[in-house]
């Protein structure tokens, strides 16, 4: 049984009427069409086409059964009458920058079967760019959609609007396509939501400002950057990335521990402004809290469903005291090895990026930071005796109360992929000793697997964890082991990236579609589990197969059947 009975403290942003209004659609429409086939984010993407007030009007005038129901005639009229199709108001736009084969597109792709697949991969950005259309600039209130004004790309099926940290693994295919212009745009977009907001949201949707995702912006921003040498570019993306910088090292995001030494260490952790259900989830998570009694215990669950959607492993036993037991989540609660890695890498781009636009004082500043995180990262984290980094714990797992001082037993000693993304950063895998300490320390870990590198050692059913393999963390763990220049470390970062364009590939044909997620268990299988079906298009795994075809290229006799 959950140990922990907590209430809830911390923010709560505002809920749009709209949105509330949307929820109570989302209600009626399980209770009329039932579950199956239900897809509750559906209603909250539904746009209005007359004003709220007179469309609510008309919902409450629906008549309704003695149990208080409505008809499915009646609610299917009452969609298409009052509410635009989820969707319609991102419009197909080719991107300008788009042309079918690029000039030096992968030259080492010599194999021409997977060269004509790489084209078609290519080709998919072309399905998964939108423009936002006009009626959102006019009509804002009818809309949960947010006008970006940029060209965008979507991941593609029921993720119709721009996501955060997927954004990262797009632009880095956009790169290969060499589509520089649609790249810049997407930064340029999630920089308006910085300057709006103070941070860069989940998505580019209403009911996604109570939260954030992992902090990609800086990376975005020097990747483009190191392509395209664009100076201005760099110069006008700075202000937005010091302000996202704050937004993780302030208030209930920072959290400092005194470590075995006696020091002070300060780093970052997952916290939505939310103590609600998620409204692209409402019913699901209303359902999830039904067997908590009182209201300060399901606040607190909603709080802790939001962060976890806040981490982009929505769901993972990483952040549950009870893998098969979701009311006992406790992202709030961890410190998070990855999140932590991306800012220390976000504080080294930031250094980079005020160095070459003449800033120097803020360069001095933000590398004095990295160094601190990363000595906080050494002391909190580390675990030599593994050879990872491990997630921990401030919460105490039996009583629930909050302790800031470092206990060897609060290190998650759980394998998860996450345990090794810190490779990805220049602090760590320059030490070469300590790379081959850690390829080691993965190589034995139990997360490869025949299609790829598995996020974890437990099947618990949701969506981030085993048997399911994700395309961003493939990618930051092979460019980690590329990166660190070793040569036992490529040849395993080569032999991970080829198993995983394999599944890519083979699905692909099966299915004539990529997909967000495959199971590393079985070579073409595609990944489940969690509470939407597997979607298809698929943004960032379109890019790491992009990525990945350019680090390694492909010979010509190498099969690419599995
Ligand atoms: O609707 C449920 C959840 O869906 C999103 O999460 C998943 O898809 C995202 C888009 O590919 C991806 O960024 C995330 O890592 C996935 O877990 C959404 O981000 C969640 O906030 C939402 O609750």
């Amino acid at each position: 049984s959950p140990m922990c009975s907590q209430t809830d403290s911390g923010p709560v942003v505002p809920t749009p009427p709209l949105i509330t209004f949307l929820e109570r659609l989302q209600l009626t429409a399980l209770n009329t069409y039932g579950s199956t086939n239900y897809d509750p984010k559906l209603y909250v993407d539904l746009s209005l086409k007359h004003n709220l007030s007179t469309t609510q009007l008309a919902f409450d005038n629906l008549p309704k059964s003695s149990t208080g129901s409505v008809s499915v005639a009646d609610l299917n009229g009452f969609i298409t009458s009052y509410f635009n199709g989820a969707g319609e108001e991102l419009v197909y736009a080719e991107p300008p920058d788009f042309v079918p084969e690029p000039e030096g597109f992968l030259p080492a792709v010599e194999n021409p079967v997977v060269r004509e697949w790489a084209l078609e991969v290519h080709k998919l950005w072309k399905n998964l760019s939108r423009r936002v259309d006009e009626g959102v600039f006019e009509h804002p209130e009818l809309h949960t959609l947010l006008p970006l004004s940029k060209p965008v790309v979507v991941p593609g099926s029921r993720f119709r609007e721009v996501y955060y940290w997927d954004s990262y693994w797009v632009i880095r295919g956009l790169l290969v396509s060499k589509m520089y212009d649609t790249a810049k745009g997407i930064v340029s977009n999630l920089i308006s939501l910085v300057d709006e907001f103070g941070f860069v949201l989940n998505g580019a949707r209403k009911y996604y400002t109570n939260r954030s995702q992992p902090p990609l912006l800086s990376a975005m921003v020097y990747e483009i950057y190191s392509r395209t040498g664009d100076m201005d570019f760099a110069k006008t993306s700075l202000p937005a990335l010091l302000k996202e910088h704050n937004f993780w090292n302030s208030g209930f995001h920072s959290v400092t521990i005194l470590d075995a030494e006696g020091c002070n260490r300060t780093l970052s952790r997952y916290y939505a402004m939310w103590n609600k259900p998620r409204p692209e989830s409402s019913t699901i998570d209303m359902e999830t809290a039904s067997v908590l009694s009182n209201a300060s215990e399901k606040q607190h669950l909603y709080r802790e469903l939001a962060s976890g959607a806040e981490t982009g492993w929505d769901f993972s036993s990483r952040w549950m005291r009870n893998a098969s037991d979701l009311t006992t989540l406790a992202t709030t609660s961890i410190i998070p090895v990855d999140l932590n890695a991306y800012i220390l890498q976000m504080e080294l781009n930031i250094a980079f990026l005020a160095n070459v636009t003449g800033d120097k004082i803020t360069a001095a500043h933000f590398l004095e930071a990295a160094e601190a995180r990363k000595q906080a990262m050494n002391s909190v984290f580390w675990n030599e005796e593994m050879g990872q980094w491990l997630d921990y714990w401030i919460s105490d797992k039996t009583t629930c109360k909050d302790d800031y001082t470092w206990v060897a037993s609060n290190q998650n000693r759980n394998i998860f992929a996450s345990n090794f993304i810190p490779l990805s950063i220049e602090s760590f895998n320059s030490d070469l000793e300590l790379v081959e300490k850690v390829r080691q320390s993965l190589q034995k870990s139990g997360l490869i697997h025949a299609a790829g590198i598995a996020t974890s050692l437990t099947n618990s059913g949701q969506q981030w964890d085993f048997p399911n393999g994700w395309a961003p963390i493939q990618h930051l763990i092979v460019e980690g082991l590329v990166s660190s220049g070793s040569k036992k470390a490529k040849s395993m970062a080569e032999d991970i990236a080829v198993r995983w364009i394999r599944t890519n590939y083979v699905a692909y044909k099966k299915t004539k579609a990529m997909v967000e997620k495959y199971d590393v268990e079985k070579c073409g299988e595609l990944g489940g589990g969690g509470e939407y079906v597997t979607q298809t298009g698929f943004g960032w795994s379109n890019g790491v197969v992009l990525a990945f075809l350019e680090e390694f290229g492909w010979p010509k006799d190498l099969k690419i059947d599995c």
